[in-house]
């Protein structure tokens, strides 16, 4: 009998421990949906939004450019209960500039207002009060006190009511009130990395990429007078113009003739590989060589970012705990920092000992790297080893992957688009004979010296080795078609912000302190209200003004290079290298696409293709008749003619292009036709 009331207790215990755990479960699971006013994403129970997430891993950044687009650009993820992934993910341009310039003009450019400028400091109240029939001789704040302001409250307060979503009031609040310097300047000091950031990207250290405050503004502000040095700047251009004479063009050359498919994204990974280390410590790492050797600190560095993208993916207490016990991927990531760690302090100590030995001018003479240029600063005495190793790694990152992940993507666009490959080619061709008509100038009779050598190489070589810096600046054309390919493939496709305070974005989504933002660099280039209809088409002409300029986008809009005061340090340097390797591999070789090869993005931190870009590679025919002055001749005189016969042909027959014939450009220099042009003639009646 008491052992019956006993199970029977225990019964009641299960149910009644049941019943209340649900009834827990189902006031979280409430609590967790009133709270999450804008869900970019069905909530599920206890997994949150992680399934169709899961479920779309595999084309992650178009998934959340999709979701983004149908929620207005702005939304809330929640993770699995109790794992605090949760992030609000945008990418309105606005709530962008707001959180990472020091910006000014977040509600004026909505209204029309204002210019369309970079970086902040562009709202102008003038403009505001000027709109409005007064010109203002102050201020920073805006009174209501006459009809006009008035007009420009209501303007305001309609746009705020249609723009918000939440907190309407309190938003326009904050707009009455319109101490407007005070509510809408800087937001960038309340959008730090924050510390589960440092947390994750622990190998970087206390280096650029992590800190905050005046640890990030004191290492910018070194970086930035380093990063300046005339002598680094030509010690950067001399060594990828060498770079790419010794080992890239020798090894695709090699390739090339034994027929061989080469996987593009590794030669361009190992290039810009040894390229930033030779710019950092001053050393080559050979990476690049025709055997393809493996590299043990290029693959540390692989593992670590692997590693990072692998945090990212589950809860902190997971991973922490795995490194705690070093398994699985953080084993991997400790012995790899190891062997980084390692490499850096080696170059550290010799490049101490070797500047130690040199007097001060020898010490001003030195090799121009980046750790010597840190280390001979002052005298070299102010920054320790763990400053210098975090400052190098920082360095390393910056420039390896970023790159090779954006030469790879624009290569595999101008595959596509040979059109712009040709137009490409076509400019380079016409820098060069800007470079012919300089030395025909200057007497050297270089034309001549061109036409007896029939070999692009030998052109290359001997108008000063490959194109410069300096030259690759008049390529207007292969500007515009980086730009656009950044836009729409940025290597780095999602940067992570965490609020300090709370806030209000221009959005109108509430943002509490300690609220993990997502930006999505990508789907901002695949935004429709910046880039228009067409924006997921590739069109180098978007960024090309109609005097033939660069249009100049404000980078929290073309946001691959980041914006505001964190806005990456080696744009400028990096675009004019991209440049260069560009135009080197171009004029000499066509590259074909391995049939049946599939391209895709892959599942890291950075926007890298998983299968690499398998390509043929093939000679370009030499197209010469364009370069002798007596061709040129010839051509003006002929240009005449052409006119005259095409005139005369017209007038007798009219043409008719065959059906189903493709009109497609060849892959040589002069855009001909490569099937021809089919056509069926008829005589004219009239
Ligand atoms: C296509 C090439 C590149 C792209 C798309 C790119 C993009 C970016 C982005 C998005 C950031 C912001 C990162 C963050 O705050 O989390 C950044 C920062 C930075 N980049 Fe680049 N980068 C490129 C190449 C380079 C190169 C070659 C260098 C150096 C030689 C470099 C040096 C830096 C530095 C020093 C920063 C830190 C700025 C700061 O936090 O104050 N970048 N870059």
């Amino acid at each position: 009998m008491n052992k019956h009331f006993l199970v029977f207790d225990m019964a009641m215990f299960l149910l009644f421990a049941a019943i209340l755990a649900s009834f827990l479960c189902s006031l979280y699971f409430f609590h967790r949906r009133t709270r999450c006013i804008n869900p970019l994403l069905r909530d599920y129970f206890i997994l949150g939004m992680l399934p169709p997430v899961l479920f779309n891993l595999w084309r992650i950044h178009d998934f959340i450019t999709e979701i983004l687009k149908l929620r207005g650009g702005t939304g809330e993820f929640k993770g699995p209960w109790f794992t605090k992934m949760n992030y609000l993910i945008t990418c309105d341009s606005l709530n962008v500039q707001h959180m990472l310039c020091k910006t000014k003009n977040l509600f004026g450019e909505r209204l029309g207002l204002c210019s369309n400028e970079d970086g902040g400091c562009c709202y102008s109240e003038e403009v505001l009060f000027q709109s409005v029939g007064r010109s203002c001789s102050n201020s920073n704040t805006f009174h209501c006190s006459s009809h006009e302001e008035r007009i420009a409250h209501k303007t305001w307060r309609l746009w705020v009511l249609q723009r918000t979503v939440v907190h309407r009031n309190e938003l326009f609040c904050h707009l009455c009130s319109l101490n407007v310097q005070h509510t809408l300047c800087k937001n960038f000091d309340n959008y730090v990395k924050g510390h589960d950031f440092r947390d994750i990207f622990e190998p970087f250290g206390d280096g650029f990429v992590t800190a905050d405050y005046e640890t990030w503004k004191y290492i910018r502000t070194l970086l930035h007078s380093l990063m300046k040095q005339p002598r680094l700047k030509a010690f950067v251009d001399q060594t990828v113009q060498k770079k790419i004479l010794t080992s890239l063009l020798p090894i695709l050359d090699h390739a090339q003739q034994l027929g061989r498919v080469v996987d593009l994204q590794d030669v361009l990974l190992r290039f810009t590989f040894d390229n930033i280390f030779l710019t950092t410590v001053g050393h080559d790492p050979k990476c690049l060589s025709i055997d393809f050797p493996v590299v043990a600190v290029g693959k540390a560095f692989r593992v670590s970012e692997k590693s990072i993208f692998y945090r990212h993916t589950v809860p902190k207490t997971v991973w922490k705990f795995q490194r705690w016990l070093q398994i699985g991927q953080e084993k991997k990531m400790t012995e790899a920092c190891r062997t980084i760690d390692e490499f850096i302090y080696s170059f550290i100590e010799s490049k101490r000992e070797e500047l130690g030995k040199c007097t001060e001018d020898e010490m001003n003479e030195a090799p121009s790297d980046l750790l010597t240029a840190l280390m001979t600063e002052h005298g070299g005495r102010e920054h320790d080893d763990k400053f210098v190793r975090d400052f190098a790694f920082n360095f390393l990152v910056a420039g390896r992957g970023s790159m090779a992940s954006a030469l790879t993507w624009f290569f595999w666009l101008l595959i596509k688009h040979p059109i712009v490959e040709a137009k490409i080619l076509e400019e380079i061709r016409d820098n060069f004979k800007a470079n012919e008509k300089k030395n025909d100038d200057c007497g050297h009779g270089f034309d001549e010296e061109y036409h007896n050598l029939h070999d692009q190489e030998q052109y290359l070589k001997v108008s000063g080795k490959v194109l410069g810096m300096e030259e690759v600046k008049k390529l207007v054309y292969l500007h515009a078609a980086l730009c656009e390919s950044l836009r729409l493939f940025p290597p780095l496709p999602i940067q992570r912000k965490q609020a300090v305070k709370a806030d209000t974005l221009p959005s109108g989504h509430r943002v509490n302190a300690n609220t993990m933002i997502m930006l999505s660099f990508y789907a901002m280039g695949r935004c429709e209200e910046i880039w228009g209809k067409d924006c997921l088409e590739f069109k180098p002409e978007r960024w090309i003004s109609e005097k033939g300029e660069i249009v100049n986008v404000a980078s929290y809009k073309f946001i691959a290079f980041n914006a505001g005061p964190r806005t990456c340090l080696g744009k400028e340097s990096s675009l004019l290298q991209m440049k260069m390797l560009t135009a080197a591999m171009f004029w000499k070789y066509r590259f074909q696409v391995v049939e049946g090869h599939v391209v895709s993005p892959s599942r890291s931190f950075g926007l890298s293709m998983k299968n690499g870009l398998k390509v043929r590679i093939m000679k370009r025919e030499l197209c010469q008749s364009y370069n002798s002055r007596k061709s040129k001749q010839r051509k003006k005189k002929g240009d005449k003619n052409i006119y005259k016969v095409a005139a005369a042909i017209l007038r007798k027959y009219c043409f008719k292009v065959v059906e189903g014939h493709v009109a497609t450009p060849t892959h040589s220099i002069v855009l001909l036709m490569k099937n021809g042009l089919k056509a069926r003639i008829m005589k004219r009646d009239v």
